[in-house]
């Protein structure tokens, strides 16, 4: 005993708040502490003796002074009190408990939780006489709360943002969550779907297979996956498959089934998808690897001026094109130059070398085969065609192509339609076809190797593109523009050709043309030291007249014993600016096929 009580009545009230297990404290009028119990000694810390007869109660509960609870009733200035407390009832009449929690720093640094009540006692006269105030210690069950609140946040939002549709049904098979993946797609919003039998959502069909997933049997722990033969049913009614897992669950006494699923025909879109990109990927790096940029094309001469004037009309069109003309003329350049123009633009141009592909290999190269249509068709491909779906297909080197390959383009070129190899599925395209070549196709047509009908088809607007000694007013024009591309590209300067090396440009005959004429100034750029591009002497090109009692020699074999002698000279370096083909003005895989095709080989 503290203080000597006036009354039996007021000793037994004082000795209950001494012992209560709850802390608690009672100012008088003053704001002076006449009582502070045990519990409240222990939770703050502090004596009663230091307490009694000061105004210093609220040390017990806050480093800074401010009022307590009970401050605020004795000065009814409850106004305040929502300012000062993390959670405060509303201020109820004068004899009622008022109520309010807080985060308490303690004198012993401990910040504590604590729910604090408070009440007014009136003397005589209704005026409050004493307050008393209690607290009670909820830190464990406030932080307990909390993280209860941050998981179950971070739960909605995993559930939120996961992809698969995540469906929770109750015994009697009603949906008690639908997470957002479901609502988009059932098409339907979760405060819809929640509450209604999930069988609403099954295809009708499927409902007796749905049940043996679902049955509530405590024997049953572990999920089952079903990877297919279920289809479920959107809102609107449309049903389409889906794969799923069925786990059972028992939460808050209550047996619950969790079922997570998925659009097949979603997953198969995006695989799809993701093939066709891959693909795209694949064929846009060959074609970042290959130089040409169609911005690039120089046309002086009046003759190509009118070969321009033609691309640009026909570009607007979606009319086949035929580019004819000898090799490195410049006919992929203008066919690219054809896709530029065009309203396909958008959509990719994509390239088809007819003579670098082995004959085999070319029907699936253009129109895809399936999984296992021949050796090595180890998965499904898509071929050029459909890849080219929108865009322009650019076939080049058209003379080479075999004669099933032609039926098949032919086909293709009529209906705009085909099978893959190995495959039944008709797959139509979109598809602007040009091709090129530097073979007389009316030759090859009466000597059986090419279709009339596939020409006559092809030959709808024919281009033909000059040699370049037909057009000699192009030849500086083309021989600056690669110097500078080749000075810039090897950090080199030069004011101009030496005038003697101009006029050999401009006499020699250039078999291989514009690509031949860019091979010999790359060279002269790598080689001249001076500020004038000095051209080495070119080997003045003529075909050996042949004697009039030879027996005239085919076209093919002129071409192997060029081909041959060349590759004899650079000792049989094909590619690189001193190979065979930089010196033939050909492609080096081009050459390489030419080879194959003219069975010449370094053994043979
Ligand atoms: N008018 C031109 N302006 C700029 N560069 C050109 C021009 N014509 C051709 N070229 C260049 O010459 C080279 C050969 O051109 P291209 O490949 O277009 O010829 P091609 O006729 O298709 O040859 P091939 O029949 O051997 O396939 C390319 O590097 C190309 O960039």
């Amino acid at each position: 005993m503290r203080k000597n009580p006036s009354s039996p009545q007021n000793l037994s009230a004082e000795h209950l708040l001494q012992h209560l297990p709850v802390s608690a404290f009672v100012l008088n009028a003053r704001h002076q502490v006449v009582i502070w119990n045990k519990a409240c000694e222990q939770l703050t810390g502090l004596k009663a003796e230091e307490m009694i007869g000061s105004d210093r109660h609220w040390q017990g509960f806050y480093t800074e002074k401010r009022p307590c609870l009970a401050d605020l009733l004795l000065d009814d200035s409850l106004g305040d009190v929502k300012g000062l407390y993390e959670w405060a009832g509303a201020p109820a009449s004068r004899t009622d408990i008022y109520h309010t929690e807080n985060w308490c720093p303690m004198p012993d640094g401990r910040r504590l939780y604590l729910v604090i009540d408070a009440c007014a006692i009136h003397d005589e006269n209704g005026e409050v006489a004493a307050v008393v105030e209690t607290q009670r210690d909820r830190t464990e069950q406030r932080l307990m709360m909390q993280a209860l609140g941050d998981s179950e946040q971070r739960i909605s939002s995993i559930l939120g943002s996961a992809m698969d549709a995540i469906v929770t049904i109750d015994e009697r098979h009603n949906i008690t969550l639908f997470n957002a993946a479901a609502a988009r797609i059932f098409r339907c919003a979760a405060d819809f779907a929640i509450g209604q039998p999930f069988e609403r959502f099954i295809a009708p069909r499927c409902a007796p297979l749905f049940k043996q997933f679902v049955v509530f049997d405590s024997a049953i722990k572990t999920p089952a996956w079903v990877p297919e033969g279920l289809s479920a049913r959107r809102a609107d009614g449309e049903e389409f498959p889906i794969e799923a897992t069925f786990s059972p669950l028992e939460a808050g006494g209550q047996k619950l089934f969790t079922i997570i699923l998925r659009d097949v025909n979603d997953r198969r879109l995006a695989e799809q998808k993701l093939e066709r990109l891959q693909q795209e990927k694949g064929y846009l790096q060959e074609v970042i690897n290959d130089e040409h940029n169609p911005g690039d094309f120089v046309s002086g001469s009046k003759v190509m001026r009118t070969v321009m004037e033609q691309v640009r009309m026909v570009a607007r069109t979606d009319t086949p094109v035929l580019l004819l003309g000898e090799t490195g003329t410049g006919k992929e350049l203008l066919a690219r130059a054809i896709h530029e123009y065009s309203s396909r633009n958008a959509a990719i141009l994509v390239k088809v070398n007819c003579a670098a592909l082995p004959a085999e290999l070319i029907e699936s190269e253009l129109f895809g085969h399936e999984k296992g249509a021949f050796t090595g068709a180890i998965q499904q491909r898509k071929g050029r065609f459909e890849l080219a779906d929108g865009g322009t297909l650019f076939l080049d080197e058209l003379g080479e192509l075999s004669m099933p390959a032609q039926a098949k383009l032919l086909r293709v070129l009529q209906e705009q339609e085909f099978e893959r190899v190995g495959g039944s599925e008709t797959i139509r395209v979109d598809v602007r076809v040009i091709a090129a070549t530097n073979r007389n196709l009316p030759e090859e047509i009466a000597a059986g190797r090419f279709r009339a009908d596939l020409y006559y088809r092809l030959n709808v607007f024919p281009v033909e593109v000059p040699a370049l000694r037909q057009r000699s007013a192009d030849i500086p024009l083309l021989a600056r523009f690669f110097l500078t591309k080749y000075a810039k590209k090897l950090g080199k300067h030069f004011d101009d050709i030496e005038p003697a090396g101009l006029e050999q440009l401009k006499h020699y005959a250039w078999p291989g043309n514009v690509r031949e004429l860019q091979n010999v100034i790359e060279r002269a750029v790598i080689l001249s030291q001076g500020s004038q591009l000095e051209i080495p002497p070119l080997q003045p090109y003529q075909d050996k007249p042949s004697s009039l009692s030879e027996k005239p020699k085919t076209l093919e074999s002129l071409e192997r014993e060029h081909i041959l002698h060349t590759l004899k000279e650079t000792g049989w370096v094909i590619s690189g600016p001193k190979g065979a083909a930089a010196i033939l003005g050909m492609n080096p895989n081009t050459l390489r096929s030419r080879m194959l095709k003219l069975g010449i080989s370094r053994t043979g």
